[in-house]
Order: C-alpha cells, then sequence, then structure tokens
C-alpha cells in the first residue's frame, strides 16, 4: 500500500490530525511555559505531553530523534526534554522507512500486528458464539479500545464503536458477522488513511481458510 506522509497519518473528522491538534477529547496538557524548537509535522503527543512512539510514524520518529541530537549538540547546557507549542513543517527525511524488528513499534508496526491478532480473533470465532462468548469479545473490544497504545487511534476506535446510530456496535453472533464487522472498522481506519479499502467478502482467505489460489499451502 502507498505511504503515508507522517503529517496525514491522523485525521479528525476528515482533517489532519498533527501533534499540536488536540482532540476535543483529549486531556492533553500543553507544556510548562517552555517553548523550546517545535517538534517535527507528524509526532503525535502523548496525554502527558511527551512524544508517543506508538502513535507517531517511524519517518517523523526519526525526524524527532534527529532534532533531539542537533539541539544537544548546539546547546549542550539545555537538555530538557519539551513540548511544543507550534508546529514545524518539517522536510522530508532520507532515513529509511523502517526500523530493525527488536526496536519499538511505531503506528504502523504496531497496527499490523494489532490487526493481525484482531482478524485471527475473528478466523477462530466460534460459527455460532454463545452468551458467554460473546459477552467476553465484548468486553475485550470494551478494554482494547480504551486501552491501545497508540492513544489516538484508540479514540477514533471508540468513537466509531459508539455512533449514535447504533449501526457500528460489535457484531458478534458468530464468525462471520463479527469477522465483517471488524473488515469494516479496519476499512474505516484505511479510509482516514487514505489507504484502499479492503473487499470485505475475501476476509475469510485473508485471515482463515488462505487464498484459493493455494500460495498459503
Ligand atoms: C484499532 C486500530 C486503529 C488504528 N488507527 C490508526 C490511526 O488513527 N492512525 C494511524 O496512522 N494508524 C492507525 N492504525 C494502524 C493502521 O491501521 C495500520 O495498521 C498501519 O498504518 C499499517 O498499515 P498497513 O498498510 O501495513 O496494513 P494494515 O492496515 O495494518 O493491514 C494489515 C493487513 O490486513 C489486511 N487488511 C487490510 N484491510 C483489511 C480489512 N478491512 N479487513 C481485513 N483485512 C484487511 C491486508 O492484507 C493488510 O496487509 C490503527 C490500528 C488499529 C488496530
Amino acid at each position: 500500500m502507498a505511504e503515508v506522509p507522517p503529517e496525514q497519518i491522523f485525521s479528525k473528522g476528515g482533517q489532519p490530525y498533527s501533534f499540536n491538534q488536540t482532540p476535543a477529547s483529549s486531556s492533553r496538557k500543553e507544556s510548562d511555559g517552555d517553548t523550546k524548537a517545535p517538534l517535527p509535522k507528524g509526532v503525535v503527543l502523548d496525554k502527558d505531553g511527551k512524544p508517543c512512539r506508538t502513535c507517531t510514524s517511524v519517518a517523523a520518529w526519526r525526524n524527532l530523534t534527529k532534532q533531539a541530537k542537533a539541539d544537544s549538540s548546539s546547546s549542550p547546557s539545555n537538555t530538557t526534554s519539551t513540548t511544543p507549542t507550534t508546529p514545524l513543517a518539517a522536510p522530508a527525511t532520507s532515513s529509511p522507512s523502517t526500523i530493525p524488528p527488536d526496536c519499538p513499534p511505531d503506528v504502523e508496526q504496531l497496527g499490523r500486528s494489532t490487526w493481525s491478532l484482531l482478524h485471527s480473533m475473528a478466523a477462530t470465532y466460534p460459527e455460532k458464539a454463545n452468551t458467554e462468548h460473546q459477552d467476553n469479545m465484548r468486553g475485550f473490544l470494551k478494554f482494547f479500545s480504551k486501552l491501545y497504545p497508540c492513544w489516538v487511534c484508540a479514540d477514533d476506535f471508540q468513537t466509531w464503536m459508539a455512533h449514535p446510530s447504533g449501526r457500528n456496535q460489535p457484531k458478534l453472533g458468530g464468525r462471520k458477522d463479527f469477522g465483517w464487522w471488524l473488515c469494516e472498522a479496519h476499512n474505516e481506519v484505511n479510509r482516514k488513511l487514505g489507504k484502499e479499502e479492503f473487499d470485505c467478502r475475501f476476509w475469510e482467505e485473508r485471515w482463515r481458510t488462505g487464498w484459493k489460489d493455494g500460495r498459503c499451502d
């Protein structure tokens, strides 16, 4: 899939969301008066005001670490970490867009792993789920959507699930319904990020049975 520029990674209501655009629902604190150089574009802050690695793409994170190194070499006495108050349209970095596999995940790596987990849970969900199984999954999704380590992703996921019409509530009666619902949830994020939508008719081939052409055998 096409790489999404870091500054477009997050969006709220269709608008690009960058680190200094705190969602209305968030309780992110501003810095306590510190006005050092602004963070590079695409870096998302945690609710405590510190850069959130699991909310940020590797490209934007690299710009941040580069900037931190430049800052510390140009003013060695000023070493405390800061929270920005204004955005900076940072030039694109030429650093590679992947990180070694034994580093903390960025937002994309975390996302891929998480979708694998979620779709695999759908793939192994009972064809017809009893009440206890449905309740367990409902509880899992409720807590997952609160605890997902990329908090802006989590906020948006919760908002999507809680659509006032009720149309996005998890469909937990059985595997087909749940797998389709999850595919639609994933497509919601794909749309937000400007990615191609997945044809949900194929979710079981992708995540459960393997493709009919035998490439997964
Ligand atoms: C709940 C959640 C919310 C997220 N929110 C954000 C966000 O706000 N901002 C952000 O930058 N990132 C977010 N992410 C991460 C993002 O969705 C991607 O995981 C990440 O950008 C890497 O994308 P990718 O192109 O490698 O494929 P992924 O989107 O990770 O998909 C992995 C694989 O799943 C398959 N697939 C794709 N779409 C579907 C579908 N609809 N149904 C079934 N299978 C499918 C494809 O084979 C694909 O290769 C979120 C992740 C999760 C789990």
